[in-house]
């Protein structure tokens, strides 16, 4: 079976092949962290996760690039509003970010560059362009050169007199239709050097260079965001290949998470913040429910909605934990042949899952006519097709709280039960005093022991 992705600049199915046998490399648009994320910031990191463990299936060795955008107006203006420093401000939500995606359990990136530790390589890059013709230096200001790259509007299908950049004339600029490599120095703002003066690089230019960077001049598969096919990755697109590279070779874009029939955005106001969402469901949960729609799909939000999608989750979970319950360990099998083919015609997975929920009805009809064996071998199924979506119930990443608290409780159990015997000895002898200082003890520790026909049982106190 061959994995087809759908690829947004020649708008094909077309199949996966790597440039390199054996190896997929992959880079994602990382977030601007200028505020916390909300539930449609993470939807790609979600989607492209599926991408990722999906490759590593089909047994590639995945160098996966997701980028930290942290200098940008947005982060320079709500820094000053605030009175921060923009730095902190970045770092800031950065950790809210990484937090996130960690609750989430997507795996954390093969390496995630922030664009301020890569001036080097784009100031490098902008000389590149320059002395080819495609950049020039106006007023401390780099602007790349439009109407210099003949296939410019590739990706989007924009013509040429059709584009609007969405930034600020640019006073220097030679055509309005230009856009900005790198910023003139502003006072108060921070700024780096270059040949052309001091400034900061403009956002396109960032993740041209990174790319190149961590994945060469050519590599697998860009990703990003739907609004992100214009004007950023058109602009990528022609950066990297003015500066010599052949750059990405497929081109992935996620739907939104849409509110109210409208794009989920802090300037909308629709916003739902991921630690919020997180007070009703859990995040396994919320990662279902992301990650349920197929990633080009838009996804309306709706309470509704995610509690349906809680619930179905519910389902399954429910059944692996049954059958481990019953028949024992459930270790990881094998996905079935359509969940395959679902995954591989481009990340299909409303299709998956519906392979998962056929399997999860088999499997629960086995289990309730006492077929054991049968239970565990498809719960081990399932399983396997969980882990691809990064939810199987039984991964370490979901479990690990749960196992860390039954640790210290058995560890506990063990001191608790030496004080209880010297307890019971010093009753035997009568002697009252040491008795009751260990039962004092326990109870200043939130620990209630009741004595029972089989001897005394001990329990942590309700809120402990
Ligand atoms: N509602 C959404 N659904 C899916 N992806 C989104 C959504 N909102 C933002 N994104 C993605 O998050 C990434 C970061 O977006 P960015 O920080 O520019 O925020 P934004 O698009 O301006 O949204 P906001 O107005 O909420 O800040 C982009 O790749 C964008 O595609
Ligand atoms: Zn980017």
């Amino acid at each position: 079976m061959t994995l087809r992705l759908f690829d947004t600049e020649t708008r094909a199915l077309r199949d996966f092949a790597p440039l390199a046998p054996g190896h997929a490399s992959v880079y994602l648009c990382g977030a601007t962290v200028q505020g916390d994320p909300h539930i449609g910031h993470v939807r790609s990191g979600v989607a492209f996760d599926v991408l990722r463990r999906w490759l590593l299936a089909h047994d590639y060795d995945v160098a996966f690039v997701r980028n930290v955008t942290d200098i940008e107006d947005k982060i320079l203006n709500k820094a000053a509003e605030a009175g921060r420093p923009w730095w902190e401000w970045a770092a800031t939500f950065e950790r809210s970010f990484t937090w996130a995606y960690q609750q989430l359990g997507v795996l954390p990136p093969s390496v995630e560059p922030r664009a301020t530790g890569h001036i080097t390589q784009m100031v490098e890059m902008m000389q590149r362009l320059i002395d080819n013709g495609h950049a020039y230096a106006a007023g401390g200001d780099v602007y790349f050169d439009v109407r210099s790259y003949p296939r410019y509007g590739s990706l989007s299908g924009h013509k040429l007199d059709d584009v609007h950049q969405g930034e600020s004339a640019g006073e220097c600029k030679r055509d309005p239709r230009d856009f900005t490599l790198w910023k003139a120095e502003k006072p108060g703002e921070p700024s780096w050097p270059t040949p052309w003066g001091r400034g900061r690089p403009g956002w396109h230019l960032e993740c041209s260079a990174m790319a190149e960077f961590y994945l060469g001049a050519a590599f697998d598969i860009h990703c990003g965001g739907l609004d992100l096919v214009f004007p950023h990755h058109e602009n990528e697109i022609a950066q990297a290949k003015c500066a010599g590279d052949d750059f990405a070779q497929y081109w992935l874009h996620n739907g939104w998470v849409t509110m109210g029939g409208e794009k989920m955005s802090k300037s909308l106001g629709n916003v739902l913040s991921v630690p919020n969402v997180l007070k009703k469901v859990r995040p396994q949960e919320l990662r279902y429910y992301l990650g349920s729609a197929h990633y080009r799909s838009m996804l309306e939000y709706s309470d509704t909605a995610l509690d349906e999608g809680a619930a179905a989750y519910r389902r399954i979970e429910s059944f692996v934990m049954r059958t481990q319950e019953r028949a024992g360990e459930v270790t990881i099998g094998r996905w079935t042949d359509a969940f395959a083919r679902a995954l591989d015609d481009d990340l299909a997975v409303p299709a998956a899952l519906a392979e998962v929920h056929g399997k999860v009805r088999e499997g629960n009809i086995a289990l309730d006519g006492g077929d054991l064996e049968g239970a565990r071998a498809i719960a081990s199924q399932v399983r396997a097709m969980l882990g691809i979506l990064g939810v199987d119930p039984l991964d370490e990443h979901w479990t690990q709280e749960t196992a860390d608290a039954s640790a210290a409780t058995d560890a506990l159990d063990v001191l608790v039960r030496a004080e209880l015997e010297r307890r019971q000895t010093a009753r035997a002898e009568k002697n009252w005093a040491v008795a009751d200082e260990v039962r004092d003890r326990l109870i200043r520790a939130g620990i209630e022991v009741t004595d029972t026909p089989n001897g005394p049982e001990w329990s942590l106190k309700a809120g402990q």
